[in-house]
């Protein structure tokens, strides 16, 4: 599929318990290890770049026994398993992402209890998630930078989900709660890395701070990084990944729906809306914005002095028995590739773009309902058939031509595997 489209790079990640079945690296999988040799060579032969995510939400069940991100040496597992697998696939992987979507991680899994491990600790889960995590992250990337890149020549980041949120009015309040609703949903994690200043975001952990004195806490639910550890995590990222899929406007007074208290969303206490005329996918949360993949990396080119940016995911989901004539995945993806052409000509360092996602797949909560993939797979079939939708012909054209808005007809759309490729 991949050579079918010509792709040039992909995006997978690693289980951590394929290669260390106890999660702890005493004990490397021979068998884990030889699986990725092969997935990975088999790129290469036909030079597809590997762009490899250490974790993508898989924790070894051992250590999500001993409390998972909660655990305050979460920090020294995480740089132990990525020292295996630098060490095992530096010779052939050149990008590296420590953590897909630590948002989703901490406050969906540690606070809202929306994904695994559904741990429902509203008022501090996300904070502590996102400290430990962040230190994670940092670990492995000196574990790289000192020991592994002077040879393996790579570079190493993370990748955070970034929506768009503006105000919904030019209002000083909507201004500024908009301003938290992007301090909660990704400042948390991006700005103890990518900030001058680092840890967590003022504005937000001054928030926190005061609310959690008036419910009682003997000190802030959020922790604080010490002068040590804000220089340590500091610019321990040679690019910043994007996961980025739609967007919100948020109000200060409007369209504020109820909250545990205390947790993240009570502490920014911000509302959001999604007008009616933005086309809306199979899933919830996912409606087509206008160029917000601009609004989105010009904010962070500025706030962050202009980093390496990936657009490491982007794409639309619909239900399982839509057509597979997708116009409605095609009008995304063309809506999306105009606003990185915009991004590219705002002057933003935007070195690739992968589409989320090749083929359908189990899409966690929502398993097999909501399907992303250019390919329809057909989980009835033993054998997995796959299918390319029109959106895969077209996102062919699209990256060969560099023409976005041609109008292909299925018929004349070519799907024969380039021999350079
Ligand atoms: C569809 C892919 O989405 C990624 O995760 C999310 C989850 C939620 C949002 N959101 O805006 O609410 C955005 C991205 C995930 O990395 C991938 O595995 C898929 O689930």
């Amino acid at each position: 599929m991949m050579r079918e489209l010509g792709l040039d790079a992909y995006r997978f990640s690693l289980s951590w318990s394929r290669i260390l079945p106890n999660g702890l690296a005493n004990k490397v999988s021979d068998a884990g290890v030889e699986f990725y040799n092969n997935y990975i060579d088999e790129m290469i032969k036909y030079g597809i770049k590997p762009m490899v995510t250490l974790y993508h939400w898989d924790l070894p069940q051992k250590l999500q026994d001993l409390g998972g991100f909660m655990n305050p040496l979460f920090p020294e597992w995480f740089e132990d398993y990525a020292r295996v697998v630098f060490e095992k696939f530096g010779d052939r992987v050149k990008h590296w992402i420590t953590f897909n979507e630590p948002r989703e991680i901490c406050f969906e899994g540690y606070g809202s209890a929306t994904k695994a491990p559904i741990l429902n600790a509203t008022d501090v889960g996300v904070y502590y998630c996102a400290k430990n995590l962040v230190m994670g992250h940092a670990r492995a990337y000196y574990a790289y930078v000192n020991d592994f890149k002077p040879s393996q020549e790579g570079v190493c980041g993370i990748t955070i989900s970034v929506n768009w949120f503006g105000a919904l009015t030019d209002s000083e309040e909507d201004q500024f709660a908009a301003e938290m609703k992007r301090q909660a949903e990704w400042g948390l994690y991006a700005e103890p890395i990518f900030s001058e200043e680092g840890g967590f975001p003022k504005e937000l952990a001054e928030i926190v701070a005061k609310k959690s004195a008036e419910q009682g806490y003997p000190r802030s639910r959020m922790p604080e990084f010490s002068d040590e550890e804000k220089d340590f995590v500091k610019g321990t990222a040679d690019f910043l990944g994007v996961n980025h899929y739609t967007a919100g406007l948020v109000s200060a007074t409007e369209y504020k729906t109820h909250h545990p208290v205390p947790s993240l969303y009570d502490d920014i206490d911000v509302g959001s809306y999604t007008p009616p005329e933005w086309p809306k996918s199979a899933s919830s949360w996912l409606k087509l914005a206008p160029n917000s993949i601009y609004n989105a990396l010009t904010h962070l080119h500025k706030k962050y002095n202009g980093p390496i940016f990936y657009i490491t995911e982007n794409g639309w989901s619909s239900p399982p028995e839509a057509d597979i004539l997708d116009d409605d995945r095609i009008r995304y993806y063309r809506a999306a590739l105009n606003s990185v052409l915009d991004t590219l000509e705002a002057g933003v360092d935007l070195r690739g773009y992968m589409a989320w996602s090749l083929m359908d797949n189990f899409e966690w909560m929502e398993g097999y309902t909501e399907r992303f993939g250019l390919y329809r797979v057909n989980f009835s079939d033993p054998g997995r058939e796959r299918t390319p939708r029109k959106s895969a012909f077209v996102y062919k054209q699209i990256i060969k031509s560099r023409m976005i808005d041609e109008e292909y007809e299925p018929d004349t759309l070519d799907m024969t595997i380039d021999e350079g490729n």
